[in-house]
């Protein structure tokens, strides 16, 4: 029997308080949270779990229906990398996918002024009621994550409003994930070991699954808790904390059962270029832009994009390959 908080868990509550002080303490408990594990739970006045319980109904419901159907939404006719993405789709290595379907959505960014491959209207199907409950739960989990961003500026210890100007029009993505019911699957990885792109990711399936390596090098099982978020910490907030916080790598083991999660990961800016925000300590990493190295990794992995690279429709520029980013010992040392 595994312990039921294998995580901390952060009650964000406070950060609703008008008082400094109180902000402060859930700072401290984040920063504390982050340093140690990089995976928590976080629970709070602020989240609804009636909303979370409509997304559900809804992604039953949408992806319920016929592959055909689904397909007049394919990610590959949007302008912001958003729509639905088929089983087989998403291909992190040559010779495997995962077994999952996926709709995503992005920043549905309706201006003009900014031209940047993640950011526009964001593709969705016909049908109200999904744009609608989609949509809410993406505002809804959008002002918790700024709230949290205010709280990492606290945490390491820059002006509460920090991020404010670097989070305006942020292609944070939501993804609604199925995991359909899999009578082959034995008790192996679905999918593999990763980190995330972002800076940080918040999500709550509806089935366990979800494992997370610690610092030890053994891979445990995140139980879920009723109406409580789970966070984890993406490559870029380890960069933007100097190290100080890390990329958890976790993966997610196939069951059986069918399964649904819902992660929104948390970028800034496209052009905000990522790079350690403390300026009295010697940097560890190379300042990253951001946007392009978030679209880089994904016109690596999904098919439609690989295509559009192949015949030169598509050209990247300072591409790196995937997964040359998280902690891995040879990106750690850099010196300006
Ligand atoms: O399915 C999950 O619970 C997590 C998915 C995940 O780690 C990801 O999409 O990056
Ligand atoms: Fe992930």
């Amino acid at each position: 029997m595994q312990d039921k908080y294998v995580l901390p868990l952060v009650d964000i509550s406070l950060l609703n308080s008008t008082n400094l002080d109180d902000r402060m303490q859930v700072a401290q408990a984040l920063d504390q949270a982050c340093k140690e594990v990089g995976f928590l739970y976080l629970k709070g006045d602020q989240f609804q779990p009636a909303l979370f319980a409509q997304l559900c109904d809804i992604a039953k419901h949408y992806f319920a229906q016929d592959d055909a159907l689904k397909m007049q939404n394919y990610i590959g006719k949007s302008v912001n990398h958003s729509g639905y993405v088929p089983i087989g789709e998403e291909q992190f290595s040559s010779n495997s996918y995962d077994l999952k379907e996926s709709y995503d959505v992005n920043y549905d960014y309706q201006g003009s002024a900014l031209n940047y491959p993640l950011l526009g209207p964001t593709q969705w199907p016909d049908d109200p009621a999904f744009k609608r409950h989609v949509s809410q739960y993406y505002q809804h989990l959008k002002a918790i994550g700024h709230q949290l961003f205010r709280c990492f500026a606290l945490a390491l210890e820059q002006k509460e409003d920090f991020f404010d100007m670097h989070i305006q029009h942020a292609p944070s993505q939501l993804r609604l994930i199925h995991y359909p019911y899999n009578p082959q699957a034995t008790d192996a990885e679905g999918i593999g070991a990763h980190t995330d792109y972002e800076c940080f990711t918040l999500l709550l399936p509806t089935a366990p699954g979800l494992q997370v390596l610690t610092k030890q090098g053994e891979w445990i099982d995140i139980p879920l808790l009723e109406n409580t978020l789970v966070m984890n910490i993406g490559d870029m907030m380890e960069i933007l904390s100097n190290g100080k916080y890390l990329a958890t790598k976790h993966r997610v083991k196939k069951v059986q059962q069918e399964r649904y999660s819902f992660p929104l990961f948390f970028s800034c800016d496209y052009d905000y270029v990522i790079q350690p925000i403390n300026t009295n300590e010697p940097p560890k990493y190379a300042p990253l832009a951001g946007g392009e190295h978030l679209f880089n990794q994904t016109a690596q992995t999904f098919h439609y994009l690989k295509q559009r690279v192949a015949s030169g429709e598509l050209v990247l520029k300072n591409a790196v390959p995937l997964y040359s980013f998280g902690l891995t010992e040879s990106n750690m040392e850099y010196t300006p």
